[in-house]
């Protein structure tokens, strides 16, 4: 079904029509987006990334009636992945919609995902974030606003926490966060999805219900359906703001962590290039990965490429040094340990 256009909820007894209190979820959803818009940089227009869900559509009611308040122009975007039946209509509705409440500009972009590398989410999500980059540029946008909710960065962290993931995986998604020099916003990361849907309902808003937020081949939907849901049932409702709360806990020390680590790559620079070994032993496990990692990014190598288990063969040139090596690093792109220094290269002749 379309999206209709939002309906303010009708002023409750005893008080002024003129002055109608939204329902407690539209307040909820309003004061998350005034919150992250309230003295963001730059005077571009903020452009909502739309899906037709009910996360993104109370952000999108929520941003047509705060930005205005604040001064700030705001657009929407909605991507058309082109994978469902109907999708190319649903995108006219969303965008159809979205003229109506006043956002200007508002653009639907299509997206070829065939023939990308990945699974079909992870080529659908890869170009929708060009998509939305592409189209933030072209307006000069002060940021993209994305949907994402508590209950979204929840699963973010469970996921993490079954494949083992490190300070990194478990920060879950950040609030802001720059993709291609455009920055990437989550105003709703506090609100629960209870409340977007509720905020849609209250509004009048009709959302879009994606089938692949159902489908069990995906573990996202298999998290979302019964492990979140377990753990609620054995936990208590709490488990949901915790486990998103932990992730902002971990993200502080992470940051942290990289703050100290950079300074670290630069104190243990070696005079004749590469690192010197003795300073890298004396660091602390946390920084010297860091440490290892950024390098390893300086020499060249792609960072989708790099993993832990190359850090770590790094790590073992210099806490684990038998005379092996060198480690090899993505793009070809050999690491020895040579008096006293790691420097890049293959074996000395
Ligand atoms: N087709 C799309 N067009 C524009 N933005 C999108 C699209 N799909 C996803 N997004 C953006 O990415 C966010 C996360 O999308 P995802 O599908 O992972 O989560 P969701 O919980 O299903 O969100 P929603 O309820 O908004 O669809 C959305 O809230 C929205 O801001």
């Amino acid at each position: 079904m379309p999206p209709r256009p939002p309906a303010e909820p009708a002023a409750p007894a005893g008080r002024s029509p003129l002055t109608p209190s939204p329902a407690p979820a539209v307040a909820a959803v309003r004061l998350a987006v005034r919150r992250l818009l309230t003295g963001l940089p730059g005077a571009g227009p903020v452009l909502v990334a739309c899906s037709g869900g009910p996360d993104s559509l109370a952000l999108a009611a929520a941003t047509a009636f705060v930005a205005p308040r604040l001064g700030r122009p705001a657009g929407l975007v909605t991507v058309d992945h082109d994978l469902q039946p109907g999708s190319a209509e649903r995108a006219e509705a969303v965008a159809g919609w979205a003229r109506t409440a006043g956002f200007d500009p508002v653009e639907v972009l299509p997206v070829r995902v065939a023939g990308r590398p990945g699974g079909p989410e992870a080529a659908a999500r890869t170009a929708r974030y060009e998509a939305l980059v592409v189209a933030a540029k072209r307006h000069h946008a002060a940021g993209v606003l994305l949907g994402h909710t508590r209950d979204d960065q929840a699963e973010t962290v469970l996921l993490a926490l079954a494949r083992g993931a490190g300070p990194r995986g478990l920060s879950g998604m950040p609030e802001r966060r720059e993709l291609d020099g455009v920055p990437l916003l989550r105003p709703l990361l506090d609100v629960a999805r209870s409340d977007t849907g509720a905020a849609c309902a209250a509004l009048g808003l009709t959302a879009w219900a994606d089938p692949h937020n159902t489908d069990p081949a995906y573990a996202r939907a298999r998290v979302r359906a019964e492990a979140l849901p377990a753990l609620v049932d054995a936990l208590g409702p709490g488990v949901v703001a915790n486990l998103a709360r932990t992730a902002r806990l971990i993200a502080a020390d992470a940051a942290a962590l990289d703050t100290l680590a950079a300074a670290a790559l630069d104190d243990v620079r070696a005079a004749g290039g590469g690192l010197s070994v003795d300073g890298l032993a004396a660091l602390p496990d946390a920084v010297r990965g860091r440490v290892l990692h950024a390098w390893a990014r300086e020499l060249g190598a792609p960072p989708a490429d790099l993993s832990h288990r190359h850090v770590a063969a790094l790590d073992a040139l210099v806490t684990d040094w038998r005379g092996q090596g060198p480690a090899h690093l993505p793009g070809n792109l050999p690491v020895r340990r040579h008096a006293g220094r790691l420097v890049q290269g293959g074996a000395p002749a």
